[in-house]
């Protein structure tokens, strides 16, 4: 397939089993040119596995990828593409005796520096000092500065915030909202939706391997209802949760908060029927709209627990595209 302006990435039906676990099961989503999309999900869904088999750092076990046009199965026209392709792994892996310096210049070599002095003042990790004297921040901020110095067209990275300060994470924020106005198209992974919801254009919900939802974020949360606190009686309090689309109400001193998935009307109609001291209605925690989407906290658990499996093997080389 040749290079599709339109259409840098287009994934169909990616599967990839590790023996007993399927970590990806037919993953099939598009993104499209000058979009910024977010690939959500806990710890342990798959979302690096797809991640690695886009880089052509794992092998498909069926199904697959293009990149910029270049099918991920043809080594070739990968290697090809993957120039105009900027990467941020999950693990970094840089030389620890080498400076960030050193780092910089190697890459640069071989893919092309036009914005390093740019990215540099942006994100500073000390770059004069050798990796091994790095935070996981500076680890992080100097991966960023690798991943878009060549000024690529393609950014894939995996959980490119894990590490920054809150400073530094806004100001990852505005510049990928920048990128996306230069026209760049950004794909990125992340278990923390309201990072995402800040900065992405449509994200893709990935689940124990499958893609459970893809869509806009704003209809995400809407769909995912509002979080109500009430002040008010213990008998009112009775009443209100008693309401159809009242979910996981948790009692305060005071009175009562919950997660309302129903008619809002519905709700207005029955706080007025009582004495209310207080009410607020507003977004609900990103915690529950995912746990709408992961099930129960113990499944997210669980995939913690493999993920913790994951991290003993081997992963060489992801650094090196
Ligand atoms: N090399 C491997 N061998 C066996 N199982 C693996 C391997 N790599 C990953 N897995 C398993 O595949 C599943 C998906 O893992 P993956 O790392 O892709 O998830 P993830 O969504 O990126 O998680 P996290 O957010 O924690 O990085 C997990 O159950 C994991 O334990």
């Amino acid at each position: 397939m040749s290079d599709d302006p339109e259409h840098p990435l287009v994934v169909e039906e990616l599967t990839k089993d590790y023996g007993s676990v399927v970590a990806n099961d037919t993953v099939s989503f598009t993104v499209n040119g000058g979009e910024v999309f977010g690939f959500l999900g806990p710890n342990g869904a798959g979302k690096s596995t797809t991640i690695r088999m886009l880089l052509g750092l794992l092998k498909p076990t069926s199904g697959s990828a293009t990149v910029l046009g270049a099918d991920i199965r043809d080594e070739a026209a990968l290697t090809e593409a993957k120039r105009r392709i900027g990467y941020l792994p999950a693990h970094l892996g840089f030389e620890e005796g080498v400076t960030g310096e050193t780092v910089l210049d190697y890459h640069g070599a071989m893919k092309g520096e036009g914005r390093r002095d740019e990215m540099l003042e942006l994100f500073t990790p000390p770059i004069e000092r050798p990796i091994r004297e790095y935070s996981t921040g500076n680890k992080r901020m100097l991966g960023l500065v690798q991943a878009f110095m060549h000024d690529p067209d393609l950014v894939i990275m995996d959980e490119p915030t894990a590490g920054l300060d809150p400073l530094k994470q806004e100001a990852f924020n505005e510049f990928i909202r920048d990128e996306r106005d230069r026209g760049t198209t950004v794909f990125f992974s992340s278990h923390v939706l309201s990072e995402v919801r800040r900065v992405c254009d449509r994200v893709g919900i990935l689940r124990a391997g499958s893609l459970v939802e893809l869509e806009n974020v704003e209809a995400l949360l809407h769909r995912s209802g509002k979080h109500v606190r009430v002040h008010a009686s213990d008998a009112a309090v009775a009443e209100i949760t008693a309401l159809d689309g009242v979910v996981g109400p948790e009692r305060f001193a005071e009175g009562v908060q919950f997660i309302y998935a129903g008619d809002v009307n519905a709700l207005l109609r029955e706080l007025a029927t009582h004495d209310i001291r207080d009410v607020e209605l507003g977004e609900p925690p990103i915690e529950d709209v995912f746990t709408h989407y992961y099930g129960s906290r113990e499944e997210a658990d669980e995939g913690d627990r493999s993920e913790e499996a994951a991290d003993r093997t081997t992963r060489a080389g992801e650094t090196d595209v």
